[in-house]
Order: structure tokens, then C-alpha cells, then sequence
């Protein structure tokens, strides 16, 4: 895709950029350390309801790093350490006090590689709700038939639910995955590239779920590819070296960037 059609997409994802929906998740300050190597600095950003951002930045820039820390999976690794405030709805999620389990079923995340786990496509998706809520098995019945009908996967799977999970198509598994994140109700989904491992015409299934899911959910997702980012998201954020260096509307940032190095980053000049 030509710059051009580039900026022709990114108008028509950005026309849905609501700036005052309420804000999800407000960072503050935030400094990020892998020991004593700082990986992100001073970022400040507002992550706002039932919109998709998206990150974008060349390789090593600290996509990856930011959207850990809203689940706090970096506190798995003691000389990893953030400093600053994530909050979300209204309390600072890099708390220690705050209890990481339910953070992370408020927060879910879907990798780059889908990760069925090897059990049964029902015992996937239903594992979390197992895992964090007693309920009766008919209820869970019917949130694992409600997340495979959000995650546009219920129609191929619905006469196989014993089958493994492992033996779906690379597409299906990552289908599964989301709908293992979304049986467990959260408010931000978290995706690190979901599509990256995918052929074009999973990657086109999972770009149209992401819009559908965004009527219920906060989105971020990690991105390389400026086309993608253009075409799903509502706000772009182009990080640089540890630093947020322009955040706003996607049609924005991808039509008329306030900065050279954004300009020249999504006119694929660098990166
Ligand atoms: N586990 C780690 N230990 C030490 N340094 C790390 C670790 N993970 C990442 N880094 C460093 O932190 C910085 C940000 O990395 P990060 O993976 O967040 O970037 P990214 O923008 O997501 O990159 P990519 O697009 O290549 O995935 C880089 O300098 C990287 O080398």
C-alpha cells in the first residue's frame, strides 16, 4: 500500500475517534527499567474507552514494554521495575498492593503467537472463568458459547468443543485465545501483534473482530504494520527510543503529524 492509500484508510478509521469517551487508562510519569537499562521515559498518554489505540515505532522503541505493564506481567521478573501511576478506573495499577489476578482478568492480552493451551476448545475458553469464578456449569456453558460467538469462531467449532484446541488452524487458535480473554469479561484487551504469524485472510478476520469487539472493549494493540494501525485504530501512538514523541486521532497522526519523525516514520522514510 502506497503512502496515499495509507492516508485515504487512516481518514476513515480516525472519523470514529471519540477523544471524549471516558478515559480507560491514564498514564502518568511513566518510567520503565530492565534492571539498570531504562526502556521507557516520561510517558504520559490516555488510553480511552471502547476505542482502539494503536502503538506504533520501529523495532526496540518499548511498544512491547508499555503494553506489559498494563497487566503487570513484568512483575513475574524481580529486576524489572516501573515507576510512575497507570491508572485504571481510578486506582494505580503499579500498586503493589493491588491484586494481579484480577488485574489481569480486567486486562486481558492476546500474544503474536496464538497460545492454545492443549486441552479441549471448551476447556480453553472456559479455563479463566474456572480459574477466578465458581459458577454453575450451565453458566459456563453459556460463557464459553457467548466469547466463541464474540470471537467469530462459534460456527466452525461448535460440533468439536472436545476437540483439541491445538488442532486448529493458526487463524482459529487465535480466534480461540480471544475468545479465552473475552469469557472472562475484561474492560481492556491487550494485543501484541496478533497477526503477525497470521496469512492475509486471518489477519483481515481478526482486523474486523477487533472493530466489532470495540464496542464492548478498550483496545490496545501493538503494531509494525502502519497499514494495519491505520485501518483499525481510532488513536496512534508513535513511540521513538523509550519516549511517546505524538499521540492523537489515528487519521491525524497518519494525514497531518505535528512532528518531522512522525511524518517521516509513516511515510516509511525510517524504521
Ligand atoms: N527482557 C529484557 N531485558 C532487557 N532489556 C529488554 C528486555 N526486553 C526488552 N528490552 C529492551 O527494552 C527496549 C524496548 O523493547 P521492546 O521490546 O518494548 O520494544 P518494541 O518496540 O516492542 O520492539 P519490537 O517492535 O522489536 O518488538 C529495547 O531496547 C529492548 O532491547
Amino acid at each position: 500500500m502506497n503512502t496515499v492509500s495509507v492516508m485515504q484508510t487512516a481518514s476513515a478509521a480516525g472519523r470514529a475517534a471519540d477523544a471524549s469517551a471516558p478515559v480507560r487508562i491514564a498514564v502518568r510519569d511513566l518510567d520503565f527499567f530492565y534492571g539498570a537499562a531504562q526502556a521507557l521515559k516520561g510517558i504520559n498518554l490516555d488510553f480511552f474507552d471502547r476505542q482502539v489505540t494503536a502503538l506504533i515505532g520501529p523495532s526496540g522503541c518499548g511498544k512491547s514494554t508499555l503494553l506489559r505493564i498494563f497487566n503487570r506481567i513484568y512483575s513475574l521478573y524481580p529486576e524489572q521495575r516501573a515507576e510512575g501511576e497507570v491508572v485504571l478506573d481510578g486506582r494505580n495499577i503499579l500498586d503493589p498492593r493491588i491484586d494481579v489476578n484480577e488485574l489481569r482478568s480486567r486486562v486481558g492480552m492476546v500474544f503474536q503467537k496464538p497460545t492454545p493451551f492443549p486441552m479441549s476448545i471448551y476447556d480453553n475458553v472456559a479455563f479463566g472463568v474456572r480459574l477466578n469464578e465458581r459458577l454453575p456449569r450451565s453458566e459456563v456453558d453459556d460463557r464459553v458459547e457467548a466469547a466463541l460467538r464474540r470471537a467469530a469462531l462459534w460456527n466452525e467449532v461448535k460440533d468439536k468443543l472436545k476437540a483439541s484446541g491445538m488442532g486448529l488452524s493458526g487463524g482459529q487458535q487465535q480466534r480461540l485465545c480471544i475468545a479465552r480473554t473475552i469469557a472472562q469479561q475484561p474492560e481492556v484487551i491487550l494485543f501484541d501483534e496478533p497477526t503477525s504469524a497470521l496469512d492475509p485472510i486471518s489477519t483481515g478476520k481478526i482486523e474486523e473482530l477487533l472493530e466489532q469487539l470495540r464496542s464492548e472493549f478498550t483496545i490496545v494493540i501493538v503494531t509494525h504494520n502502519m497499514q494495519q494501525a491505520a485501518r483499525i485504530s481510532q488513536f496512534t501512538a508513535f513511540m521513538y527510543l523509550g519516549e511517546v514523541v505524538e499521540f492523537g486521532p489515528t487519521n491525524q497522526i497518519f494525514m497531518n503529524p505535528g512532528k518531522k519523525q512522525t511524518q517521516d516514520y509513516v511515510t516509511g522514510r525510517f524504521g
